[in-house]
């Protein structure tokens, strides 16, 4: 069965908007075996494969659009050599990422319409800085480059924010942008959360996906407290950055790492070794009053007939990212999104593969590629143009563009 059921999956039958698409998310839906087998991503290959709008596939609408915003994610500025990710997989390219924030910056300014604003989806400079001393030297050099934008930028964190500097000194630096804040419903104690309406009709809710983890907290708090105790239940690695499952020997890896062509195997993998590999020390999660925080938000907005987008720098959606990179309690997120009439797209950076869905309520779920990881003759960054009924992603060298149509409940 599993070998009928790879051919099947690992065809192009699967494809969104094939005759077959429908059959296959009904045999995915309706057995129970297959959905063990494949787990949560069995459209995960297609993910790159944007529905888009006849007649404009890869321009903005004639139209103006009501807003346009910036989008760049996982800059990770050094001033090193160049180097890679840790399975050695993937070149990063530290001292280049800087200049291609600069060309983003360069390009937003030059647009015909100015961006309403930037979003920086979090990981700005690197942890390497931290052995050579020069966090702040860096985080000045990406501000400058920052202060080229045309327009305010929103900073979320990362976990390379947390590598650099402590949780006050990121409170009192720059890239605290709350203040940028609406300020009803003010955040709950010490997270970094906000809210802000661009336009009338419009919300962005920018969340903190290290408010319970183990690098974005003092040991002696009680956040610190229950991310120990949810990685000791799930991953007795030496290593916590290791994520939990021998991954090691498994002979899917490297057929995994390529995952655009080959998501038959990286089916497979994901499920051999689980959506468990979230558990490790670089992600973490959302607590207890972030949760209802995020939902009060929503509540307020849904009364308000706004369109949310929100943001964090790790996803929450499986089939939108590797799950070695998915936020610790995503699937409580994901209910919270869903209770919701107002929610259109969630945001996220992390996977610098980049990586996109859509659920079966229409909503989107876009991760960015990120800048670290994109060669010095492309780019990565886009401009999010907003309309009355959908948005249009201009994604510029590895950001594909998309058209992301409201779901149906929103649209009415
Ligand atoms: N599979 C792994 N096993 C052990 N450590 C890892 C693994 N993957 C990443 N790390 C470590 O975790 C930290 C964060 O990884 P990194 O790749 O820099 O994160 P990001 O994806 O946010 O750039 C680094 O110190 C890295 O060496």
């Amino acid at each position: 069965m599993l070998l009928g059921a790879g051919r099947l999956l690992c065809s192009d039958r699967r494809r969104p908007g094939s005759a077959h698409e429908a059959f296959f998310r009904e045999v995915w839906r309706e057995l129970p075996a297959v959905r063990r087998v494949f787990g949560n991503s069995p459209w995960r290959g297609h993910r790159r494969s944007a529905r888009r709008t006849p007649g404009s596939a890869m321009e903005p609408c004639a139209e103006p659009p009501l807003f346009t915003f910036g989008v760049i994610a996982d800059v990770q500025y050094a001033d090193i050599d160049d180097g890679a990710n840790y399975t050695r997989t993937r070149a990063r390219y530290y001292r280049n990422s800087v200049r291609l924030l600069r060309r983003a910056c360069r390009a937003w300014s030059e647009e015909d319409v100015r961006p309403r604003f930037v979003l920086q989806l979090g990981d700005v400079i690197d942890g390497h800085n931290v052995k050579h001393g020069a966090s702040e030297r860096a985080l000045e050099t990406v501000l400058r480059e920052l202060d080229g934008c045309p327009a305010e930028v929103h900073h979320v964190w990362g976990n390379h924010e947390f590598y650099n500097f402590s949780r006050d000194a990121l409170l009192a630096s720059a890239l605290n942008s709350a203040r940028l804040g609406d300020g009803r419903l003010a955040r709950p104690g010490d997270m970094y959360v906000y809210h802000f309406s661009p336009a009338p009709c419009f919300r962005l809710v920018v969340l903190d996906a290290y408010d319970v983890s183990i690098i974005g907290r003092d040991e002696t708090s009680e956040k610190y407290e229950e991310a120990a105790s949810i990685m000791k239940e799930h991953n007795s690695n030496p290593d916590l950055n290791h994520p939990p499952g021998n991954h090691d020997n498994c002979p899917l890896m490297s057929f995994s790492q390529c995952r655009h062509n080959c998501s038959f195997f990286f089916s497979v993998h994901t499920v051999t070794h689980g959506l468990e590999q979230r558990f490790v020390k670089f992600n973490g999660g959302f607590s207890q009053d972030q949760l209802q925080w995020l939902d009060e938000v929503l509540s307020l907005a849904d009364t308000n007939q706004e369109k949310v987008i929100v943001v964090s720098h790790l996803p929450v959606h499986p089939s939108s990212t590797d799950p070695i990179c998915l936020a610790w309690n995503h699937s409580t997120v994901l209910s919270i999104l869903h209770s919701h009439s107002c929610v259109v797209c969630f945001i996220a950076g992390h996977d610098h593969d980049g990586g996109y869905h859509q659920d079966e309520l229409g909503l989107h779920y876009l991760t960015l590629e990120g800048v670290i990881e994109t060669p010095p003759h492309s780019d990565a960054y886009g401009t999010v143009y907003v309309y009355k009924d959908h948005m249009f992603l201009k994604g510029r060298g590895r950001i594909e563009d998309r058209v992301l149509r409201y779901p149906d409940h929103v649209n009415g």
